[in-house]
């Protein structure tokens, strides 16, 4: 323990010496003057910039020792609610050393995991540096602790840089933004045409160091003519003007086909699969692309002793490309794969890259060979998928890889629009659907000059088992702060029986609740080519067009009181409320008014107002707003009649305006209509911010992760977000003629099928749509 006040001078002293040989990545001999210096920056920087508070003792943890650091918090905070005197407030690690208390956590039983955990959540700050941190432990860190890891990127030669804020949105996967008074720049190299925006991360900061002790040349060599320290790591600025550090520029980033790719970046994604502990991710040298994406897994324990029992490796290349296809884009996905015992680490615990590339390019000669378990030179056992040549890196056709820019620049002279859209995959089908529609809103926005800056969040069942909560803070945050979002579904049997506030659809009604999107547009269209899937005869369901407009952030959803308790003979009830204001039904009435203009300005409002008072109150409000619009003939049903009418004969409906829960249930009525529910889209729209964009149906928990589903219902909730969303009808309507394209065709999936089509998975739906989409630019430009 140390005693910052009066050991301080006694302190550097002591330890100047070993300071200098251990500080410093880049550089053991450091001036002694910039040791002192260290000392005092990281006090300052620890006192007054972060935490505003004096901070008396600095404790260092003995390396790696899980069970040591977790008992200290223990001790430091009882069950029995106190703190002791010397109670540890702030900690500090590098991503290995929380990795492992995660891995320590794990091994405990559940009473011991519980104080751990309390124990643990009253610490004031925990922080990560020294390596990028791995998104998956940070995300497994809160959801244990609670605690948000603050990362920071700082190096000897000027201490602390860039940071997270310690009150405000600490963004995954980033180390933040520049302290007061340092300038950061992202040096790009001048020889490359890479405009991917990554570059080594160039630092003038106050705390800057003066010299490399009696090196002037490598001291020189450290600085760009206009005084920037290369700092020798790979990074690029986020959307948000957040830092995002890629690695070594020497060994992290690897340069494969053109492409600079971050090997932490795929560590990340590849950290995610179940049956990967441990992961390295380098670029090994290949003669067609320069380098080969090669992974180095260290499996889990039970999937290592499954393998060990079975003899056949823990996962394959493709099986891990398969998984990993809808988190990397293709040319990242590893074309080697290496299953080893454990990783080499030096004494910080940081996998040695030096080593791992040793090893592997040494195993070069093994890879062709038939053996699967190899003991390598010095006793450790590694395991190597056998037979593995290296594929192309590109597996898609060459015309859907033409990069957007370039179609962009060919197809059209306009000037490059730029969208942020955030993804939300969400549960089941979701991210096979929002794959496909991710794809087909790329190809058909760069056609009309539109590049989109694509950001994936968590959100629904997934969200819960990454962080607890189905709607992320982040996550709201983020689609707050995009121009558009485009959600897949969430949801399935695994969460049913959570509590109401832990279930993924109530985080989709926080989303909907947050974006303040109150008006649902639900378009159900009988396409010709799909008359025959329809469940209705062909006289009834030809031609029909009906556009449901549902209210969607108020009613029976989220009116007061709602819950659970006992009535008055002590029996369990459970109640809610529908209950609309006036501003709620005037607004809806509005939209579905200029929404009946633009179509055939008919307007059928729908509600149970012969029972209901809150439909009574709706009917007398949607009444007064008509006055403003004299040319839309406005209708009355109740909602039982409007159900029965619906499939007696639809063509009769315009537009639907209806409340809440209703517009949920007429609209998936709706869909059958037109043959299947994975063909209705929809667009949720506010009065200002970000629209939602969303296929009505879920995640369809039966046909998920089956290629089963059909992709079309979010394809064309893709078209709504251009349409509605951006105003780009252009491009939306690019879409929908690839839709029908695509279905002019043949081309259907299961739920769509009927005699005489070609029967095909989502993935090849996806394809043809992409193909028809590319196959319109002549006719359409
Ligand atoms: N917006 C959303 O995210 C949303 C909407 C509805 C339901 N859900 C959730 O989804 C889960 C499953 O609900 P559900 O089974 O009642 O409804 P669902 O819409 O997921 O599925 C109903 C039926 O339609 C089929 N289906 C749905 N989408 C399809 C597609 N694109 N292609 C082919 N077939 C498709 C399914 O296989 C299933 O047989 C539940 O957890 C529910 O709460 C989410
Ligand atoms: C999943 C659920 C919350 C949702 C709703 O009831 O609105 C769904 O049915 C929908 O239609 O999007």
């Amino acid at each position: 323990m140390f005693d910052f006040g009066a050991d301080f001078v006694q302190f550097w002293l002591n330890c100047r010496f070993k300071l200098w040989q251990k500080l410093g990545n880049t550089h053991p001999l450091i001036n002694f003057s910039i040791v002192y210096r260290y000392i005092i920056s990281i006090k300052l920087q620890l006192s007054c910039l972060l935490f505003r508070f004096p901070i008396d003792m600095v404790e260092f943890m003995p390396k790696f020792s899980v069970r040591g650091i977790w008992q200290r918090w223990r001790e430091s905070y009882p069950p029995n609610g106190s703190k002791a005197d010397d109670a540890i407030t702030v900690f500090t690690g590098v991503p290995t050393i929380y990795s492992r208390l995660i891995q320590g956590y794990g091994a405990m039983d559940s009473d011991q995991q519980a104080a751990s955990a309390s124990a643990a959540r009253q610490l004031r700050l925990m922080m990560s540096g020294s390596s990028a941190l791995p998104l998956p432990v940070m995300q497994e860190w809160e959801a244990i602790t609670g605690h948000r890891l603050l990362e920071r990127y700082g190096m000897t030669e000027f201490v602390m840089a860039i940071s997270n804020p310690l009150r405000g949105v600490r963004k995954a996967g980033t180390v933040g933004k520049p302290f007061p008074g340092v300038q950061v720049k992202i040096a790009e190299d001048q020889n490359e045409n890479d405009t991917t925006g990554v570059g080594e991360l160039c630092i003038r900061s106050p705390s800057m160091f003066k010299e490399y002790w009696k090196l002037p040349q490598v001291t020189e060599d450290s600085f760009t003519d206009d005084g920037f320290f290369r700092t020798g790591d790979a990074g690029k600025i986020d959307e948000d003007g957040y830092y995002v550090i890629l690695g070594r520029t020497s060994a992290d980033i690897m340069k494969v086909g053109g492409y600079k790719l971050s090997a932490l970046e795929i560590e990340s994604a590849l950290l995610e699969h179940p049956v990967v502990a441990e992961c390295c991710v380098l670029g090994l040298p290949d003669k067609t692309y320069g380098d080969a994406v090669c992974a180095i897994i260290v499996p889990e324990e039970a999937a290592k002793r499954k393998q060990e029992e079975s003899s056949k490796p823990a996962i394959s290349l493709e099986e891990l490309c398969e998984w990993a296809k809808d988190k990397l884009a293709p040319y990242k996905l590893p074309t080697r794969l290496f299953l080893w015992e454990s990783l080499p680490r030096n004494a910080m615990g940081k996998a040695c890259l030096g080593c791992c590339n040793a090893y592997s390019t040494e195993g070069h000669g093994l890879v062709r060979s038939t053996a699967r378990y190899i003991t390598w030179a010095n006793g450790r056992n590694f395991m190597i998928n056998a037979l593995h040549p290296i594929k192309p890196i590109f597996l898609l056709k060459p015309a859907s890889l033409r990069p957007s820019r370039i179609r962009c620049a060919a197809a059209t002279t306009k000037q490059s629009k730029r969208y942020s859209i955030t993804l939300l995959p969400g549960d089941g089908i979701g991210p096979e659907v929002i794959y496909v529609a991710k794809n087909v809103l790329n190809l058909a926005g760069s056609l009309e000059g539109i590049e989109f800056n694509f950001q994936e969040m968590p959100m629904g069942g997934s969200a819960l088992d990454l962080v607890g909560v189905p709607l992320p803070d982040e996550t709201l945050l983020a689609a707050k702060k995009s121009d558009a979002v485009l959600l897949g579904a969430i949801g399935g049997y695994k969460w049913d029986k959570n509590e109401k506030h832990l279930k993924p659809e109530t985080g989709l009604l926080q989303l909907r609740e947050g974006l303040e999107v109150f008006a649902n547009l639900r378009p159900a269209t009988v396409l010709p080519q799909l008359v025959d899937a329809s469940t209705l005869k062909k006289e009834v369901a030809e031609g029909v067009d009906v556009m449901v407009v549902r209210e969607l952030t108020g009613g029976i959803y989220f009116g007061k009181p709602r819950g659970f308790g006992t009535n008055e003979d002590g029996e369990e009830i459970g109640f809610n409320t529908e209950v609309y204001a006036t501003y709620e039904v005037d607004r809806i009435a509005r939209v579905a008014f200029e929404t009946a203009r633009k179509r055939h300005g008919k307007l059928c409002s729908v509600d149970k107002a012969n029972v209901l008072e809150a439909s009574m109150f709706w009917r007398k409000r949607v009444i007064a707003i008509a006055a403003e619009y004299p040319d839309v003939e406005l209708s009355h049903m109740y909602v039982d009649n409007a159900a029965m009418q619906l499939v007696r004969n639809p063509k009769q409906f315009d537009t639907i305006v209806t409340n809440n829960i209703f517009g949920d249930i007429l609209s998936d009525e709706a869909s059958m209509i037109t043959g299947s529910i994975g063909m209705l889209p929809s667009a949720s729209l506010g009065s200002s911010g970000p629209g939602l964009f969303e296929p009505i149906h879920g995640s369809a928990p039966d046909i998920a992760n089956q290629d089963k589903a059909n992709p079309l219902a979010t394809v064309l909730s893709a078209a709504m977000l251009l349409k509605y969303g951006l105003g780009e009808e252009n491009a939306a309507k690019r879409i929908e003629n690839a839709v029908l394209d695509t279905l002019n065709k043949g081309f259907r999936t299961g739920d769509i099928y009927s005699a005489g089509n070609k029967l095909v998975g989502c993935k090849e739906m996806g394809e043809e749509v992409l193909k028809s989409v590319d196959s319109q630019v002549a006719a359409a430009v």
